[in-house]
């Protein structure tokens, strides 16, 4: 549907080039809600601005539907825009209209009789549950309500894709879980693809397929949900994923020698991941058998990515050094994640 090849922005400033967005390669495929993260400054507004081309890259490919956005005439250009629709932080609805004729607004652009803009503007009205406040101006809706008059206008146009910039960010937790429901119904109703750039890992946990994280312009790493959540490459990647649980807390446990982290010579400190929900029981007692090692566990959490459980248990593993390599070598066949944060050494 959307992919992006060396994709590369640099503003001139008074003060020097930015390079905003450096060599950056994605595919985006039809009907996945895709995940672009990062902090502040990392280039991701900038990066879903070239997928429209509100900016023009100096250089690489947006190629679109088959099509290189770059080689369009601005005729050309425009009718491929029409089927990307785009939401805001701040939602920048017209103050002056009110909500029935914002959601209008694309449409008379788009020159379309009055019977058809009545019967889409009440079908959408409908979709984010606002019919009875279709006469209200922004300003007397709250950042939720705007923020869904904000999607009805970008799906006014039956667009193939949308691309939201950080559409949650100045929204309660509370109002965030709807809105984030309210693209996921979207999304599979309408077969929608979803670009949602976020610096919220949590964000991307509820609702994205996949992820990309962004630092200083370059995408440094892109995976599909669960295994990123699984096993994190980067530095950053991990931060972020730390603040979705305390599964984190351990290592300054570690750091600070806390009595639950001293271990004996015969004893490992590690931490397991699985991605399916029967797999923690089952696979522990197993192991704790066949190769003679007790298990006892000091941290268990378990959270839903997507709609995938994935489990994290920090445990205690205590027998034979060969015992537990076996023990932990079985484990990674049976596809847990695993890693030995701290050795028990003789003193
Ligand atoms: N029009 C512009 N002119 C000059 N520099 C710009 C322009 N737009 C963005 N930048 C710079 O490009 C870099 C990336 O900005 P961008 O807004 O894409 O990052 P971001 O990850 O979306 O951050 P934020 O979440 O704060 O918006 C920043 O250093 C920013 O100052």
């Amino acid at each position: 549907m959307i992919r992006l090849e060396h994709v590369t922005k640099t503003f001139q400033t008074k003060d020097g080039d930015v390079h905003a967005v450096k060599d950056v390669s994605l595919h985006i495929k039809e009907g996945q809600i895709y995940g672009i993260i990062g902090f502040s400054g990392a280039g991701k507004s900038t990066l879903v601005r070239c997928i429209n081309l509100l900016e023009r890259p100096e250089d690489g490919k947006v190629i679109f539907d088959g099509k290189d956005l770059l080689e369009l005439s601005d005729k050309e250009l425009r009718q491929e825009r029409q089927k990307m629709g785009m939401i805001f932080q701040h939602f920048n609805l017209m103050r002056a209209k009110t909500v029935y004729e914002n959601i209008a607004l694309p449409l008379r652009m788009m020159k379309k009789d009055k019977a058809f803009i009545e019967q889409k503007v009440m079908e959408l009205l409908e979709l984010i549950d606002l019919v009875e406040r279709k006469d209200s101006y922004p300003s007397q809706l709250s950042g939720g309500q705007k923020q869904r008059v904000a999607i009805a206008r970008a799906l006014a146009s039956e667009p193939k894709v949308l691309l939201c910039d950080e559409a949650t960010s100045a929204l309660d937790p509370q109002t965030t879980q709807s809105i984030l429901k309210l693209i996921k119904k979207v999304n599979q109703e309408m077969n929608l693809t979803v670009v949602m750039i976020t610096h919220e890992m949590l964000v991307v946990k509820e609702v994205c397929d996949r992820v990309a994280v962004m630092e200083n312009g370059r995408v440094v790493e892109k995976d599909d949900i669960v295994p990123v959540f699984v096993n994190p490459i980067q530095e950053i990647t991990k931060n972020f994923i730390n603040t979705t649980n305390n599964s984190n807390k351990i290592n300054e446990l570690i750091k600070e020698n806390h009595p639950l982290t001293q271990l004996a010579s015969n004893q490992q400190l590690v931490k397991l991941k699985y991605s399916s929900s029967n797999t923690r029981e089952a696979l522990i007692s197993k192991i704790s058998r066949d190769y003679n090692v007790d298990c006892s566990i000091i941290f268990g959490n378990v959270e839903v990515i997507k709609d995938t459980p994935l489990g994290t248990l920090v445990t205690v593993f205590t027998g034979e050094d060969e015992n537990i390599r076996h023990a932990l070598d079985q484990c990674k066949k049976e596809g847990v994640y695993v890693e030995v944060m701290k050795r028990g050494h003789i003193d």
